[in-house]
């Protein structure tokens, strides 16, 4: 099952330097696993915003919750998730 997530980050202000940038290496860690795993199959950068979108391929809603709710960010995120079918005029069929 695909699906497009996009992930707004809000770190707050008062978060110390090198804290943001343990938990930042801890996603960067993970979302490459992932990524390897082939479960986080596209992520893009959204020009001007700290914020991504991402297709993810994964077995059901639960693992998708289950994989976002472990991103070192989470807590710091917005997140929007939509569920993909095939566009009947694709010539792409997944
Ligand atoms: O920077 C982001 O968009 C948030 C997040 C997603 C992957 C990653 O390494 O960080």
């Amino acid at each position: 099952m695909l699906y497009m997530v996009e992930m707004v980050v809000k770190i707050p202000h008062t978060m110390p330097a090198e804290v943001a940038a343990e938990i930042k290496a801890r996603e960067k860690a993970y979302s490459q696993q992932l990524q390897k795993e082939g479960k986080w199959r596209h992520l893009w950068r959204v020009v001007g915003e700290y914020s991504n979108v991402s297709i993810f391929d994964v077995a059901s809603n639960d693992e998708l919750h289950t994989m976002l709710n472990n991103l070192p960010l989470f807590p710091y995120m917005e997140i929007k998730v939509k569920p993909l079918a095939n566009h009947p005029s694709s010539i792409v069929q997944e």
